[in-house]
């Protein structure tokens, strides 16, 4: 992946309007080849209307999109076969079991091995004997994953993949998409929740009225995200609140009898250098919660979020 590949995915000034109802106000993206992009917002935003335009399903009111170099509008066909997409609202009516109606859809792509349809419901844990009308939400949600990763496209466009998911699916789900990125390809999928892509992303914007609002690098955000550290030590007449406080990335500091508490912005390595000179007992690393910094980051206007686009379309 270099910064001077062509975008796998890209939109520039993107609007599209329901009638008078409009849904897209100038949406600017850049997917990279190779990444992990989340693209979060909240119910109504326009996540499932610009996915939808990346696949020709709907057509954009203005501005210009390209998938693979591609413009949907012309080349919808070329576009959609080196996609894997999983819809947003599942419709599957179908009588047929689901082992059938995959391996019908398998054809429909030039032919998927069957081994890999199994390996993919194994994984997920589905039945594919059962016919997909009477599956669960859940189910359903499992054969459109099954559907989407079985021919190994270039690109995954995943609308809301974990929903209906239990959490040990989740985490199941997560690794084929990191083994999708480890094989090179690229994944964009939508979620309302930071938390279900946190992990798993390179990258992730915000769509929030139509308008994209926030950018973000999540190396980088956990770089700047607060942590909460605890620690006990074996000997309270050493220790100071002063000493732990002076540490410049370290702050809301308590000394309770032998256990220090604090937050710590970005990396622990001067507080646990500190620490060790003291006798240490334990020590426990709260996860930094993401969603908040995400969210309030962007509180005062999209500017940031513009120039960060700019950034990357250069
Ligand atoms: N076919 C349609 N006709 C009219 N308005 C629509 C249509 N589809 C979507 N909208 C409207 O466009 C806006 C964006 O909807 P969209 O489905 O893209 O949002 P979303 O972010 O995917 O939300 P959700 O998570 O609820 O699916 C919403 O105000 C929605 O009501």
């Amino acid at each position: 992946m270099t910064e001077l590949a062509p975008p796998v995915i890209a939109t520039l000034d993107l609007t599209k309007s329901y009638g008078r109802h409009q849904a897209l106000f100038g949406v600017n993206l850049q997917v990279r080849a190779g990444e992990i992009f989340g693209f979060l917002g909240p119910n109504g935003a326009g996540k499932s209307t610009t996915i939808r335009i990346l696949l020709d399903i709907i057509r954009r009111s203005g501005g210009g999109v390209e998938v693979f170099g591609l413009d949907p509008r012309t080349d919808g066909v070329r576009v959609r076969s080196r996609v894997g997409y999983l819809p947003g609202e599942l419709a599957m009516t179908s009588r047929r079991p689901a082992r059938e109606f995959l391996t019908y859809l398998g054809h429909l792509r030039g032919g998927v091995d069957p081994r890999r349809i199994e390996a993919l419901a194994h994984r997920l844990d589905l039945d594919l004997s059962r016919p997909i009308r009477g599956l669960s939400k859940g189910n359903k949600q499992k054969v459109g994953l099954v559907q989407a990763f079985m021919h190994e496209p270039e690109l995954l466009i995943l609308d809301e993949p974990t929903s209906g998911l239990d959490p040990l699916l989740q985490q199941e789900f997560q690794e084929m998409v990191r083994e999708v990125r480890a094989a090179g390809r690229t994944v964009f999928m939508s979620s309302h929740v930071l938390s279900e892509v946190q992990d798993l992303a390179d990258r992730a914007a915000i769509i929030r009225d139509g308008r994209i609002v926030a950018l973000e690098d999540m190396d980088a955000l956990r770089e700047r995200a607060l942590r909460r550290m605890t620690m006990t030590f074996a000997d309270s007449h050493t220790l100071s609140q002063e000493e732990f406080a002076a540490l410049d990335n370290v702050r809301e500091v308590t000394l309770d009898g032998t256990a220090v508490s604090c937050l710590v912005e970005g990396s622990p390595d001067a507080l646990i250098k500190l620490a060790a000179q003291h006798t240490v007992l334990s020590l426990t690393s709260e996860e930094p919660d993401l969603e908040e910094l995400f969210f309030t980051h962007y509180s005062n206007g999209t500017t940031e979020a513009t120039e960060g686009q700019d950034q990357h379309a250069a």
